[in-house]
């Protein structure tokens, strides 16, 4: 089934970036001077602080004045509505629309950004404002549509996230969903039904809020603060209930410092440090969006810091979103000022990408979601519980000793969970560095795809240059990009190390000492069980939207298919909707019609649609799934005789990730064919596996966790459904079958190539198969390849470079990769 890209209401957009400058306060009038000047509604100017500078210094450019232009600029005579009718009115009416936004203010200390996003009673400020137009959109709205308007309030001091409605918040995590993207587990989201009781929650949040007096602010908060207001707007169409989700990201970040002009020491210097690593985090992501748009793909950083987790989606991903740039006019406030222009300055590149949240009502994701929360209530109530006894053991001076032993046992608690969390968000970053090289070595391809035609037609000419010199952003990129994943797998050996360490300690402490350790142990033991249980359903409330969405995806095909139209009808009509369909390959010849017109397996070398002339074969396998196995990369390999290639296959399953190496060994043959026994009850074709001496056995039987997820026709389109010209070949090829790397031993995860990987991930998702690298085909098949999806364009260069492969006694390797993971897809257009 191809993959359909989303329809011409996506929208790419950029950041708006707002300066704005606030008055000096009185006790600075008295010893600084005003050196900003918002010049019009986008210039702003910041003169040298040095009056001393000459006329010369000036005109040979000597002078520390700096120019910059904005989307809007205000100075210190402009009020909040000001800046909110201007610049962001506009975006937060979409909320309601179901479109995501997010406004953040981003400034160094005591700059303003509290009073702009807060405000005061005569000026109040963006967050007001925008719920007061939220909820009168909604009373204006003359449809009958219902309406439901929640609100979160949360805030990340020292790397730690608390709800700020809760009174007495315990620590939050953050968690990854496939449809909503990043959320705070256990955040408190209340209902809300007019803009007062948000304000008034809002009130209560900010009095909650950590905030100090610091050399450069008396009231400086210490903490990012974000607030969320959700907007669901039930309608009803003939077909179903429809569910549009707009969300309104409001964000007060923590002013950046430095300690030396603080004065601070002690938590006030440990939480700059936090507050500084955050900010750090931020710009760096800021840096790395930039040169994104001007460069290729570099890797953005967001696993840093919680906060940029957070906003991850106001910075790339659906959301139209506002930067707030707040400057003092103080001279010495210039360095900051600059500072500050200067990262605005290169969020004007960053790109995000606007579409409505629309979907259906959907039972089984509720239900799920409602055992999430009851888990969740039972982890607290545990944590509670625990908390209760070990303060009851504090008031008996007896036990003094077994105490020490329980705070230490406490704090070693505490490290291993994050440690656990340090190598999860390690592991999750390298994967997504690898990803990105990915995509910049499918660019690559494409750009040597089109140097060599355009080389064909005119030698070297300005076409070809530009294509060169972006070819070259691309490899140092990719070189960057290798470096930074150098270093993160330095970090997980020495986490791992880490690890082992409080392993052996909590082991000798187990040793050491009585009941009350072990039974504390124990009851830790339970309360990380229950929170792993929680994770479990959570994954299994991911496997549920993602069925969901490739069903849809499945009947809408279906439903494309039935229309009668031939492929290129098709793509003419999908592209003048601006809907980009990819692998269509993958559309044609599968499911069980298609086995079972299979007579018998074949067991070549190579997977059958390398011998298949039609496009529509060349996907001809692929629907074996890995189910979620805690031990799957550490069982044993599948042996099998052929193939001395050398292969290394990285495994992946919920947060782990593995790296599997077989240097010189067999590779396994996985077959799906019609043949009975390759079939369970309930219709389900089942995979076997074999080599080219050994017949096919049941895979299952080696390993339990490997199944057929989908029913007989997921991930198919039947082939009694397709026209004839979409390349069906009866005959040609006759099973469904994909060379599958030997799994094998698990060693450290270094120093290999994507390029030169087979790459298996057990996501719980069918199997698909890409080829790209067309170009590294060329002249030499001496040494093995990997290659990663076939487009239509290119597979005709395929079969015409394969002859000479096989006849070198080479063997391409295979990418198998999940397509049906969130964004995969659109990673290989
Ligand atoms: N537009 C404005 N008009 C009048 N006063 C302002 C304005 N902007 C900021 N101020 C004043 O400047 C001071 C610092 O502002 P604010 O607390 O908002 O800074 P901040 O950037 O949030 O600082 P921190 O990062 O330390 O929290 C406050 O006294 C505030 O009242």
């Amino acid at each position: 089934m191809p993959s359909i890209k989303a329809p011409a209401s996506k929208q790419t957009t950029t950041l708006s970036v707002v300066v704005k400058c606030r008055p000096l306060t009185s006790k600075e009038r008295q010893r600084t001077r005003d050196i900003v000047r918002v010049t019009n509604d986008k210039e702003v100017v910041v003169l040298d602080p040095d009056l001393s500078k000459d006329y010369l210094d000036r005109v040979q450019n000597r002078t520390k004045e700096r120019k910059y232009f904005f989307d809007y600029a205000f100075g210190p005579g402009s009020t909040n509505l000001d800046v909110y009718e201007t610049s962001i009115s506009s975006t937060i009416a979409g909320v309601i629309q179901g479109l995501n936004a997010t406004v953040f203010a981003y400034g160094s200390t005591g700059s303003g950004k509290t009073y702009t996003m807060v405000g005061a009673r005569d000026d109040p400020g963006l967050m007001v404002l925008s719920l007061n137009t939220i909820f009168d959109l909604i009373k204006k709205d003359n449809s009958s549509d219902d309406f439901e308007v929640t609100c979160s309030y949360l805030e990340v001091y020292n790397e730690v996230i608390y709800d700020l409605l809760e009174k007495s918040s315990g620590h939050l995590e953050l968690r990854e969903d496939p449809e909503q993207g990043i959320i705070v587990a256990g955040l408190r989201c209340i209902k809300v039904h007019s803009a007062d009781r948000i304000l008034e929650l809002l009130n209560l949040g900010n009095s909650r809020r950590k905030t100090e007096s610091t050399e450069a602010n008396a009231t400086s908060s210490r903490s990012h603060a974000v607030l969320e207001i959700t907007v669901k707007r039930k309608h009803r169409n003939q077909y179903q209930n429809q569910v549009i989700r707009g969300k309104l990201a409001l964000v007060d970040l923590a002013g950046s410092e430095r300690a030396s002009e603080t004065n601070s020491g002690g938590q006030k210097l440990r939480d700059g440090a936090n507050i500084n690593r955050s900010l750090l985090a931020l710009a760096n992501c800021i840096n790395a969006l930039g040169k994104q748009q001007k460069k290729g793909l570099a890797y953005v950083p967001y696993r840093n810091s919680k906060l940029t987790r957070i906003l991850k989606d106001g910075l790339s991903g659906n959301s139209q979103t506002v930067m707030i740039a707040t400057v003092s006019p103080a001279d010495n406030q210039y360095h900051h000022t600059v500072n500050t222009l200067k990262y605005a300055d290169r969020a004007k590149e960053i790109k995000t990408h606007i579409q409505k949240n629309i979907g259906t009502v959907d039972t089984h994701v509720s239900d799920y979601q409602r055992m999430i929360d009851n888990l969740q209530i039972e982890v607290c109530r545990l944590r509670k519980e625990l908390a209760d006894k070990e303060s009851q053991l504090s008031v008996k001076p007896a036990e003094k000793k077994v105490d020490d032993e329980l705070s230490w046992l406490n704090v070693l608690s505490q490290q291993t969970s994050e440690n656990v969390q340090e190598r999860i968000n390690l592991q999750k970053a390298l994967f997504e560095l690898e990803e990105t090289n990915l995509r910049n070595r499918i660019e690559l391809q494409h750009l040597d795809d089109a140097i060599a035609k355009q080389q064909a037609i005119q030698k070297d000419g300005a076409v070809v240059q530009a294509l060169r010199l972006r070819r070259q952003v691309i490899l140092d990129n990719i070189r960057d990009n290798d470096d930074t994943g150098a270093n993160y797998e330095k970090e997980i050996v020495a986490n791992e190390n880490h690890r082992c360490q409080l392993q052996d300690m909590i082991e000798e402490a187990i040793s050491n000492n009585g009941n009350k350790t072990y039974l504390h142990i124990l009851s830790q033991y339970r309360l990380l069980g229950m929170a792993n249980t929680e994770l479990q359903f959570e994954m299994a409330m991911r496997d549920q939207v993602i069925h969901n969405q490739r069903e849809a995806q499945r009947n809408l095909w279906n439903l494309i298919m039935g229309l009668g139209l031939d492929q290129k009808q098709i793509i003419e009509t999908a592209s003048k909707q601006g809907i980009t369909i990819e692998d269509w390959t993958a559309t044609s010849h599968r499911g069980p019609t298609s086995m079972k017109q299979s007579p018998a397996p074949c067991y070549g070398r190579l997977p059958p649609f390398w011998s298949c002339p039609s496009i529509g074969q060349l996907y001809s396998s692929s629907s074996c799934v890995f189910q979620h196995q805690q031990d799957f990369g550490s069982r044993s390999c599948i042996k099998c005789e052929s193939d001395t290639a050398r292969t290394v296959c990285r495994e992946e399953h919920h947060s782990s990730y593995f790296l599997l190496s077989h240097d010189h060994s067999p590779s396994a043959y996985l077959g799906m064919s019609s043949s009975s026994e390759h079939w369970v009850s309930g219709g389900r074709p089942g995979p076997g596996l074999c080599t080219p001496e050994k017949p096919a056995r049941d895979v299952r039987l080696s390993f339990p966790e490997m199944r057929i997820q989908s029913s007989p026709t997921e991930g198919f389109v039947s082939t009694s459904s397709l026209p004839e010209e979409f390349g069906r070949n009866k005959g040609a090829c006759n099973t469904n079958r994909w060379q599958l790397p030997e799994l094998p031993q698990v060693r450290p995860n270094t120093g290999h190539s994507p390029c030169k990987d087979i790459m298996t991930r057990h996501t719980g998702a069918t199997r698909s198969l890409f080829v790209n690298n067309l170009s590294e085909l060329s002249d030499t098949p001496s040494s093995p390849h990997v290659f990663h999806s076939i487009t239509p364009s290119n597979c005709q260069d395929l079969s015409r470079l394969l002859p000479t492969y096989t006849a070198a006694g080479t063997n391409p390797f295979i990418t198998a990769m999940s397509p049906d993971l969130k964004g995969h897809r659109s990673n290989f257009v």
